[in-house]
């Protein structure tokens, strides 16, 4: 009997890549400044069950520097190692992507740090397909912030909020009751028709619900994303038979390609007990996937440093319950999609190396060459399932 998890921590960088000054991230490192932050805060990170597999150790591989409150330096019991981007953007989907085989090598579109940032002929497409009466922002933004600067506006005239980011996005957001949330999801569908010919990755519908200058958002976004390009990991299981579970929003992330069930949950935590109630079920050949969202989304974009340790502790502190539920055969690989340094300047992402640490019942505690793609990630563990093999990526194991 052989399984696979991957268990990706979103946004969860360890340094800066060598080609991070293209992007202006010259000095990123997602892991190592939170745990700066927390040493100077007095309240160093302790992550025993994290650092013990590798953590500590993958960090100082990529950035040079040990993370303050890491102090062990051998013993460890994972397979521990990084990896380097090869796809071009530092997206969640490029990332996804290439970890499950399909690298992105060509250029996604991106709408410019203008205002308007959405060409004009789009926009009067949408509307006029639509009805909607106009528009709001059309700019780049962070989601939380736009929602109430523009939120009492939206509220009395009925304009969307129009809005992205340094990724491929078009993200519309509008509030639940005043605007409708099944009106916000076919404004979503219209524009993931009309951007196609701007090679967009992603719509994103953003609902939110309050009043009066205090908006929040709901649980009820929703991704209209590209399907990859070709087969990745997640087809290979399929097709060879496996269950592929996808937790959070893995199954938005490859369009629901390759996935056989799709499982929700509204955080972190509660993914972790989806996650638990799964390593029970999944049987041979099975991969299961889950993309804890928390880090990137409430604490990396939000520039929320202390809530990002935070959830660190959580996730930690859960991991020996999975453990115990590991079986001979079992192989699982901590990792992250892109960085999301909450020390940066911005909401943006930021490109890094990501953590590649193997661990399960049968495998041998080693240092490992760095990955030239987060693509060995997928071909190790499509070898450990025995289906096809990926077409790009070398296993690590
Ligand atoms: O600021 P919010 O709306 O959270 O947006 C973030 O979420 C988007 C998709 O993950 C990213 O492109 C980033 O812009
Ligand atoms: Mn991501
Ligand atoms: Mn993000």
């Amino acid at each position: 009997m052989s399984r696979a998890f991957i268990l990706l921590l979103d946004s969860f960088g360890l340094g800066a890549l060598p080609d991070a000054d293209k992007y202006g991230d010259l000095d990123a490192n997602t892991f190592g400044h939170i745990a700066e932050w927390a040493a100077k805060e007095g309240k160093p990170m302790a992550l025993p069950n994290l650092e013990r597999l590798g953590l500590g150790a993958a960090g100082h591989k990529a950035s040079g520097e040990w993370a303050p409150g890491f102090s062990q330096r051998d013993g460890f019991t994972g397979a521990w190692g990084i990896a380097r981007e090869q796809s071009t953007g530092k997206d969640t989907q490029s990332g996804h992507w290439e970890i499950a085989g399909v690298p992105v090598l060509f250029d996604w579109g991106y709408f410019p740090k203008t205002v308007p940032s959405f060409p004009k002929e789009l926009t009067d497409k949408l509307q006029a397909l639509t009805g909607v009466p106009g528009w709001l922002a059309n700019c780049h933004a962070s989601g939380t912030t736009v929602i109430n600067d523009f939120g009492d506006e939206h509220v009395a005239t009925g304009k969307p909020i129009l809005y992205t980011s340094a990724d491929s996005v078009l993200q519309i957001a509008a509030h639940e009751e005043h605007f409708g949330l099944e009106r916000l999801y076919a404004v979503c569908e219209a524009a993931y028709e009309l951007v196609k010919p701007y090679n967009i990755g992603r719509v994103i519908a953003r609902p939110f619900t309050g009043a009066n200058g205090d908006y929040k958002r709901t649980s009820n976004r929703h991704d209209y994303a590209v399907p990859p390009v070709a087969p990745t990991l997640l087809d290979h299981v399929k097709d060879a038979g496996g269950d592929v579970f996808a937790l959070g929003k893995i199954s938005d992330i490859y369009a629901g390609q390759g996935v056989t069930r799709r499982i929700l949950g509204p955080d972190n935590m509660a993914l972790f007990d989806r996650l638990l109630e799964v390593a029970d079920e999944a049987g041979d050949k099975s991969l299961t996937f889950v993309n804890f969202v928390d880090f990137d989304m409430h604490f990396g974009h939000r520039r929320d440093v202390a809530g990002y340790a935070n959830a660190l502790h959580e996730l930690d502190a859960r991991l020996p319950a999975f453990m115990a539920k590991l079986k001979d055969g079992d192989l699982v690989v901590l990792t992250a999609d892109h960085g999301c340094d909450p020390t940066a300047p911005g909401s943006d992402h930021t490109r890094e190396y990501i953590p590649m640490i193997f661990f399960g019942p049968n495998v041998a505690p080693q240092e490992l060459p760095v990955a030239d793609t987060f693509s060995d990630i997928g071909a190790t563990l499509a070898k450990h399932l025995g289906v096809k093999p990926l077409s790009n990526g070398i296993a690590q194991l």
